[in-house]
């Protein structure tokens, strides 16, 4: 299977079990790897049949304007269910990290994987 793939995405969300982080906004960085067979999108070098990275990633921007949670876990079940439903997405990676809050770890996070993979 092809992947489409997004990395480093930096998003602004309101995330934390703590009260105090309920009050802010903090930085999370997504890695996306989305199957999708490109095959037709490269032969007819046309955007329309394959995942627009570009797309994706804005929506993924406006969701967590819209949204706030306390997990990590739930921001990720969430953005996976996101692809799927409104990009056809059929599996997935994906892995979020929470940079700084763990102050001897460079990242804490979590990755998921959805979806069924073709071979
Ligand atoms: N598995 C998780 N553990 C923790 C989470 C989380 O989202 N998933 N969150 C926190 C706090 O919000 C932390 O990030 C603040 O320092 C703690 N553990």
């Amino acid at each position: 299977m092809d992947t489409v793939l997004i990395e480093g995405l930096a998003l602004e969300a309101v995330i934390g079990v703590y009260a105090w982080e309920q009050q802010i906004h903090q930085r999370l960085l997504l890695d996306l790897e989305l199957g999708c067979d490109i095959t037709r999108a490269a032969r007819d070098d046309e955007l329309a049949a394959t995942l627009d990275y570009a797309a994706i990633s804005k929506r993924l921007g406006s969701f967590c304007r819209e949204h706030r949670f306390e997990l990590a876990e739930t921001y990720a079940e969430r953005m996976a269910t996101l692809l799927q439903q409104e990009f056809g997405v059929a599996w997935l990676r994906l892995t979020l990290r929470k940079p700084g809050a763990v102050a001897d770890a460079a990242f804490v996070g979590v990755r998921i994987e959805r979806g069924r993979r073709e071979q």
